[in-house]
């Protein structure tokens, strides 16, 4: 994955570091990525600003040095520039200090009082660098920049964002611009910190692509790139068979999620759908769905109804949990017919009910785990499914843990996906898809209208009906969650979850269009 979608990967300020080491051992200097890197940043300010009073604040690390050189940019080109300075010059990387002697303007000790005259904020407080929380005069200026409301470039990520989690370190401010380096950075996408860095640009400051080869990454922005080449499109000779057989759990009660999860793996291509039900309310499914076909599954008998229907291996793909009931009996019968999808060995996708019914014995989920399987859960429900993730001292003390605290979601799935077996994915404006393996893509296509009841149920029918189609688990969920994001988008306000199956069609046209002509 790695070669085909390289502009796609992630790298944490650790990895960054790394890169940049093996830049300069390949032969770039030091002094130029740091003269790159804040020329790229100075025409940014520019194409997006005209001509006004910038307060550039540099900080004691290389992000700071990346200041100086954005500060001659500017001064160069004519606009009136204050540098406002924190740190001490002669303990500063050698490239650092070679251009801070070139900045022909007037130093300042960084202070609030500076934001007086200014129009535009450079951040160059800290960036990769940032090891603790920020405290004292860096702390106040932070704080009197974010009240101000004036208008802020971050160069690399907005001082007191952690690069690695989206997580903030005490304080931070607010851009509506940020120039990063060579490759995205998981903070940019990760909430809190993707709702902070305002428009993110990419700035290619001459680091070679082949250092990526060294790096082993594991992590990805969301997008066909990383998936396209095993989209299963129909064949022009096929039959409805080639295209698989999904099989959704349907309940009792909450009727509507599980057909919106049938009516999404129709949409999405499944070959044929059935929708297998109670025989109490099987007269609700069989009226209101047509293209899907509807089982009944007997009184008392629904699981060995349930195992019989799938002793037919076209059924090859099965999804468990929206609307399958966790009332009194239903709850066992949700936990039954799951482990009986479990136990056929073929692809499942368990959501919703299917996972908050193992809430108080999760390990029997996983021990059944042993063929391709997808869990997709929202925050609710992995913290039912993974409280030692969440709250264990014993796993927050192991240096792991210490390094990725547990607000940060990509570790959190990653883990889970290593406990459970499961392809995890867990949901969220900013939704994180790992796999058992380490691998992981975070999603940042889904706009703020998807978070709507019935929206979850169809993204377990998109899952399923890629899975019905053949693709593996771990594609399927990241093709899966991001034509979701891009119906979404499609749609906009006033956005209902019936809507987006039947606004699928288009999207996949013009992926089709993109990436098949
Ligand atoms: N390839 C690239 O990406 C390039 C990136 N560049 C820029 O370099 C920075 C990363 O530079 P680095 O020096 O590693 O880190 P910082 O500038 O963020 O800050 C490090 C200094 O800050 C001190 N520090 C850390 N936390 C705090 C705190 N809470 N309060 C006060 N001081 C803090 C730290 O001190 P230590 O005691 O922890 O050592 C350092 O002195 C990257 O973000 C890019 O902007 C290059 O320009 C070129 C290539
Ligand atoms: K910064």
């Amino acid at each position: 994955m790695a070669q085909i979608a390289s502009t796609q990967l992630l790298l944490t300020p650790n990895e960054m570091g790394m890169a940049d080491k093996a830049a300069v051992v390949a032969g770039e200097s030091a002094f130029t990525l740091m003269a790159s890197a804040g020329k790229a940043v100075a025409d940014a300010i520019m194409t997006r600003w005209s001509k006004h009073s910038v307060l550039v604040m540099a900080g004691p690390g290389n992000n700071g040095g990346d200041g100086f050189v954005i500060a001659q940019a500017l001064l160069q080109h004519g606009w009136p520039v204050t540098l406002a300075f924190m740190g001490q010059i002669d303990v500063m990387s050698e490239e650092a200090q070679a251009h801070a002697k070139a900045w022909q303007g007037e130093w300042q000790t960084l202070s609030p009082t500076q934001l007086e005259n200014a129009e535009l904020v450079v951040d160059a407080l800290f960036g990769a660098g940032l090891s603790r929380p920020i405290e004292g005069v860096a702390h106040d200026m932070l704080e009197a920049v974010a009240q101000s409301g004036l208008p802020v470039c971050a160069v690399d990520v907005p001082s007191g964002l952690d690069g690695e989690t989206g997580q903030v370190f005490g304080v931070t401010v607010n851009a509506e611009l940020t120039v990063t380096f060579f490759r995205k950075k998981p903070g940019h996408l990760l909430f809190p910190g993707r709702g902070l860095c305002g428009e993110l640009m990419v700035a290619d400051i001459g680091i070679p692509v082949t250092v990526l080869d060294e790096l082993n990454l594991q992590t990805w922005e969301n997008n066909p790139e990383l998936w396209y080449q095993k989209y299963p499109w129909p064949r022009l000779d096929g039959h409805k068979f080639h295209r698989g057989h999904a099989v959704v759990y349907g309940g009792e009660t909450m009727t509507g999620a599980s057909r919106l999860t049938a009516r999404g793996a129709m949409r999405i291509g499944a070959g044929l759908v059935t929708l297998a039900a109670p025989i109490k309310a099987w007269a609700v499914y069989a009226t209101a769905l047509t293209g899907v076909m509807v089982a009944k599954l007997e009184q008392s008998q629904e699981t060995e109804d349930f195992e019989e229907l799938l002793l037919d291996s076209r059924h090859n793909a099965i999804a468990v949990g929206p609307g399958a009931g966790l009332a009194g009996f239903e709850r066992i019968r949700t936990r039954k017919i799951a482990l009986t999808a479990l136990l056929t060995g073929r692809a499942t996708v368990l959501d919703a009910d299917a996972l908050s019914a193992f809430s108080e014995d999760p390990q029997i989920l996983f021990d059944a785990i042993n063929g391709p399987c997808v869990m997709t859960p929202h925050e609710g429900e992995f913290m039912r499914l993974f409280p030692d993730i969440n709250n264990s001292p014993e796993i927050n003390n192991t240096p792991e843990i210490k390094k990725n605290h547990p607000d940060n979601k990509l570790t959190r799935a990653r883990l889970a996906a290593k406990q459970s077996g499961a392809v995890v994915v867990l949901k969220g404006a900013d939704t994180v898809i790992a796999a058992p393996d380490g691998l992981a893509i975070i999603n940042s296509n889904a706009p703020a209208e998807l978070a709507t009841g019935g929206s979850g149920d169809v993204l377990t029918g998109f899952i399923v009906g890629l899975l019905a189609q053949g693709m593996e688990p771990f594609d399927a969920a990241a093709a899966a969650v991001w034509m979701h994001g891009e119906v979404g988008n499609d749609i906009g306000a006033g956005l209902i979850a019936e809507d987006l199956p039947d606004h699928l069609p288009k999207v996949l046209s013009t992926f089709k269009t993109q990436y098949f002509s």
